[in-house]
């Protein structure tokens, strides 16, 4: 959040705007509550000042006086004020809460409504965003200080002025008004200096919030079970221990730096002048209260004067939530403001319908840079995917690969050039009718936790319901005996904490993906991307594997990138990326009749299968091995 007194009163306008979230009836309750609990405390001091004056009279009139009876009237009077801030600062906490939580449950919504809104992930991927992200998500998950938090504790503001205004008018009518006003000056400028301290103190975490994403990282790799398997095995113990140590120091020692320098010198700066205000008023009081003040107006000052200076401090139910939580809100707005900022891809004609695909996949001198990037990963590529056959893509590790089916996907758009399919542009089709197309299995393919049958049919979301088309899917890459044992079959979640639940070995996981694909194939996606489908599976599981992928992708358009050259010699043709450009393309015949790179790569390989003696120097024995 930008210091500037200007962002920071935009900053609270949009937390005071959020307000209308909670709902009127529960907001209106809140600020009522909150004006009871900001007079109830000056009731009550007037109530025992004024018993304080009656006193005298009462004890001279002695007990059933009219005396007496005023002072039992006036000591009710109290102790009902008494009472009610009792009984109505839990109820302020529980409107508080709920507020809170009917407040951040919508921005919970906003903040994924807009992550879900790009068509691409490059504005999910920008670091500042999510510097931003991370902070205002950190804040919402754990119920710390949120957005919602802000509001209540704006709301609980009202309670705290209201009864220095209060106290002021007291002072005024029973004193001076030279020293109301005095004594509110005072105490404004000590709560300036404490609340604009927290702003700035926020903020402060807000630039810090890099070295803090670093050290939470290492916090996670100590607990989180994944992890935990390398940090043993490779004895990694002392190391992580050491580097904590040394990147929780670089990031606290700042911290602590920011602190000193925001709140303990801002405190004294601003608090100094304050407290001679406030003791001046106090001893204005003293020396000239006895002579003209009665006994009444005497205790009334003395308490009003104390209540006020106390007034002066820190806000234990307002000030880090109000200070945190509107930051909070502030990177939520701001993240959105840039996502829904982003350009949409631009579509250079009206959207079209999406007719069968008939000739070919073509990216069109495609360059392509990560945003923020100097390096092009693409370079004028220009490649030519016929539909309806199998093309394989292999190059080295970081050829671009995996980018060039990200931009077939859409998920980023090139930094120049164009994909074609039959010769129109891509972006000419409405993004979901294009994606829907295409089935792809990340070589990173998501693991959902939920159960077998969803984590096929999502291939497909729209026919989730097809149970008979999740079987043959499953069964298509043998996956049908393994799932049987599971405890409810099809429906057996896969994450070991939800009940029931089962835990798959990688291998099995790459079969689930698979089957994804070939779920989405059986429901029409022309085109279907394997991202490294082999690489967890056993050599029969591959073969076999193929053979069925083989018969059930006739006439798709296939995409398979792959290392294993077992894989990768299945295809029609084959493509040899290099430097983000075609280097080699043709048939596995063809390749190796080329002995250029492809070749000499398969050959690699096969060396490595069998070792260089017997490595096959015929391509049709090293066929043999490779299968
Ligand atoms: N999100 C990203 N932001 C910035 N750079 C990226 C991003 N993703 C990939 N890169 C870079 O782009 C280059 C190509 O990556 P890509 O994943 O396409 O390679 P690949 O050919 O699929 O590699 P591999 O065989 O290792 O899977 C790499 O240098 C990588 O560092």
């Amino acid at each position: 959040m930008a210091s500037n007194p200007a962002n920071l009163l935009r900053a609270r306008w949009q937390t005071v705007r959020l307000l209308r979230r909670g709902g009127t009836g529960l907001v209106t309750a809140l600020v009522l509550t909150n004006l009871l609990l900001g007079v109830l405390p000056v009731l009550f001091i007037v109530a025992t000042s004024v018993l304080l004056g009656q006193v005298p009279a009462a004890v001279t009139g002695g007990l059933g006086s009219p005396a007496w009876d005023s002072l039992v009237t006036v000591f009710v009077g109290a102790a009902l004020a008494f009472v009610a801030q009792q009984v109505i600062t839990p109820l302020r906490t529980s409107l508080g809460d709920l507020v809170s939580r009917r407040v951040d449950q919508q921005v919970h919504d906003e903040l994924m409504a807009a992550s879900l809104s790009p068509v691409g992930i490059a504005p999910l991927e920008d670091e500042e965003n999510q510097d931003r992200l991370r902070v205002a998500a950190l804040k919402l998950q754990f119920a710390v200080q949120t957005p919602g938090d802000a509001c209540a504790g704006l709301l609980a503001l009202l309670a705290r002025y209201t009864q220095l205004l209060a106290y002021a008018v007291v002072i005024g009518v029973a004193f001076s008004w030279l020293a109301a006003a005095g004594l509110i000056l005072s105490v404004l400028l000590v709560r300036h200096s404490t609340r604009g301290g927290l702003s700035r103190y926020a903020e402060a975490r807000q630039r810090l919030s890099r070295a803090e994403r670093r050290v939470h990282y290492l916090r996670a790799l100590a607990v989180e079970p994944p992890a935990g398997k390398e940090i043993r095995v490779f004895g990694l113990v002392d190391w992580l221990t050491s580097t904590y140590r040394r990147v929780y120091l670089m990031w606290l020692r700042p911290m602590w730096a920011y602190r000193r320098r925001i709140l303990l010198w801002r405190y004294l700066i601003f608090a100094g002048p304050s407290l001679v205000v406030g003791v001046a008023v106090f001893v204005a009081v003293g020396v000239a209260g006895p002579a003209t003040l009665t006994l009444t107006q005497f205790a009334l000052v003395v308490q009003a004067t104390l209540g006020a200076i106390a007034l002066g401090g820190y806000y234990a139910e307002a000030d880090v939530q109000t200070a945190v939580g509107i930051s909070a809100y502030d990177d939520v707005r701001r993240f959105v403001g840039r996502l829904t900022a982003t350009a949409p891809a631009t579509a250079p004609a009206p959207p079209r319908p999406l007719p069968p695909l008939r000739g070919e996949l073509h990216f069109d001198r495609v360059s392509f840079r990560y945003p923020g990037q100097d390096r092009a990963v693409l370079d004028e590529l220009d490649l030519r995917i016929p539909v309806g056959k199998c093309t394989a893509i292999v190059g080295v590790n970081g050829a671009g690969k995996t980018t060039l089916v990200k931009l077939l996907a859409r998920l980023y758009e090139p930094t120049e050039g164009v994909i074609r399919a039959d010769g129109v542009d891509i972006r000419s089709y409405p993004v979901a009718q294009w994606r829907a197309a295409i089935g792809i299995i990340f070589q990173d393919f998501l693991r959902y936790e939920t159960s077998v049958a969803d984590n096929v049919a999502f291939g497909a979301v729209g026919h989730r319901d097809d149970r008979a088309g999740v079987r043959r899917a499953v069964a298509s890459v043998g996956l049908t005996d393994s799932l049987d044992r599971l405890p409810a079959g099809l429906d057996t979640p896969l994450a070991r904490h939800l009940a029931d639940g089962a835990e798959l070995s990688g291998g099995q996981w790459q079969r689930v993906a698979l089957a994804r694909a070939i779920f989405a194939v059986q429901h029409g996606a022309p085109i279907v991307v394997l991202d490294e489908p082999t690489a967890n599976l056993d050599v029969r599981a591959e073969a076999r594997f193929f053979d069925q992928f083989t018969e059930l992708t006739r006439g798709v358009t296939s995409l398979l990138i792959s290392h294993r050259f077992s894989t990768v010699r299945h295809a029609d043709v084959i493509v040899v990326l290099e430097h983000g450009r075609v280097a080699e393309q043709g048939s596995h015949e063809e390749l190796m009749a080329l002995d250029g790179r492809y070749a000499r790569l398969f050959r690699m390989q096969a060396d490595r299968v069998l070792g260089p003696e017997e490595s096959p120097s015929d391509d049709a024995g090293t066929r043999e091995v490779l299968r």
